[in-house]
């Protein structure tokens, strides 16, 4: 590993999420010593094509085999046109596709070579974040709560603040920034919130042939069934403590709940359980937190947004609010974790996954040869 990454000086680290959306990667800098957010540097994204989507869509839930491979190797080569424009960085944190994630069963499974991504960038690339954490009890998710942790200081947040992360599946991190290190118990607690955009997504393209209801269009017109919202928080994932964490299809049949609605009452519905699972878990936070600053593509949904606002009783505001940018914030958790990583720091703990211990979880991989964490 380069002297830079070893060093305990601060290190500019590229960052790459391929998230559950299946929209793209998303790349971004962040400078950081793997404690403290010194600056937060550029940031890019690559798209995937209708045609990647499909490569994609075909290996989400299975663990090996020629879908797998297929989808691998796309992965592996949209990251390398992804980040090979980004100029002097000392380190990549490659998060990966997610293509099936059952912690307590077959384990957690993130596609994409990182050693051929560092061949190609000639930098060493950390990846594979989630399976030590497995292995070790834990979830394997959600990981970006270091990050929060590490965010809650760099805007200068002194009370607890919560991070909400809406994507394809939720996310709640509680951090209180007033312990002095992420690790210790109630600095953090985190886990996956249930559904969020995913349901909403599968059915505007099933129904719409569309992938998303952007801006809320179809759901501002629609009523909510409250049977079918009871029947889904009925649903045992939302009576466990955390943490907890969800596949992408986890709750793909809560589709069929609003099989027999209107569209638009639909699409409403869908939306509205994304809300109710975010307000059933904020229960499980310590305290009241004094804001829920939120990141991932459902913050530019203002039906949404309301239906927050209206279930949780504090502020909730986009991350862009404290001057953060909620389109990169899970390329720029895996940038900075890539440095906790290679400095042999931790990004996980009981609070976050579960995990029995703390872990430094993931794979460092330098250009000519391939080693573990030292
Ligand atoms: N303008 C918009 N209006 C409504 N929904 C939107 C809008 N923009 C994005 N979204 C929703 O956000 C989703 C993408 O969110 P994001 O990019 O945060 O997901 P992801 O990072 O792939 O998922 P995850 O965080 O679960 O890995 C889209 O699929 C869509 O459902
Ligand atoms: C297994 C997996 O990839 N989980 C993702 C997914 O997307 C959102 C939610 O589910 C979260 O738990 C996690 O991603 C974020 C970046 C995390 O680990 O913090």
């Amino acid at each position: 590993m380069n002297k830079a990454v070893r060093k305990a000086a601060p290190v500019r680290a590229l960052g790459a999420m391929s998230g559950t959306s299946l929209d793209g990667v998303d790349a971004a800098v962040v400078e950081t010593d793997g404690h403290a957010i010194l600056e937060f540097g550029e940031t890019g994204y690559r798209a995937y094509s209708e045609a990647e989507r499909m490569v994609l869509r075909a290996a989400l839930g299975k663990w090996h085999g020629d879908e797998v491979e297929a989808a691998a190797a796309l992965v592996t080569e949209a990251h390398r046109e992804a980040l090979s424009p980004f100029g002097d960085v000392d380190l990549v944190g490659f998060h990966g596709q997610t293509l099936a994630h059952e912690p307590k069963g077959r384990g957690t499974l993130q596609v994409g070579d990182g050693t051929a991504l560092a061949q190609a960038m000639g930098v060493p690339v950390v990846w594979d974040f989630r399976s030590d954490d497995v292995r070790m009890g834990g979830e394997g998710a959600p990981l970006a709560p270091f990050f929060h942790f590490a965010c809650a200081k760099w805007i200068g947040a002194d009370e607890p603040v919560c991070f909400l992360n809406l994507g394809g599946v939720g996310n709640l991190t509680y951090v209180d920034p007033s312990f002095e290190r992420p690790e210790m118990p109630g600095a953090l607690l985190a886990f996956d919130t249930g559904p969020a955009n995913a349901p909403v997504d599968d059915l505007m393209q099933s129904r719409l042939g569309l992938p998303m209801d952007r801006d809320g269009a179809v759901a501002r017109g629609g009523t909510v069934e409250n049977g079918a919202l009871e029947l889904f928080l009925a649903e045992p994932f939302f009576a466990r403590m955390p943490p907890k964490s969800l596949d992408r299809n986890d709750f793909a049949e809560m589709v069929g709940l609003v099989g027999e609605l209107s569209d638009q009452d639909a699409v409403a519905t869908l939306t509205a359980m994304c809300a109710a699972g975010v307000a059933q878990g904020m229960e499980h936070c310590p305290k009241p937190p004094s804001r829920v600053l939120v990141t991932g593509g459902g913050r530019h949904n203002p039906v949404l947004m309301r239906m927050l606002r209206v279930s949780l009783d504090c502020p909730v505001e986009p991350v862009e609010s404290v001057g953060l940018d909620g389109d990169m914030l899970e390329a720029q958790a895996f940038a900075y974790l890539a440095v906790r990583v290679a400095r042999g720091l931790p990004t996980s703990c009981p609070g976050t996954t579960g995990v029995r211990a703390l872990v430094g979880g993931g794979i460092v991989s330098a250009p000519e040869t391939v080693r573990s964490r030292p």
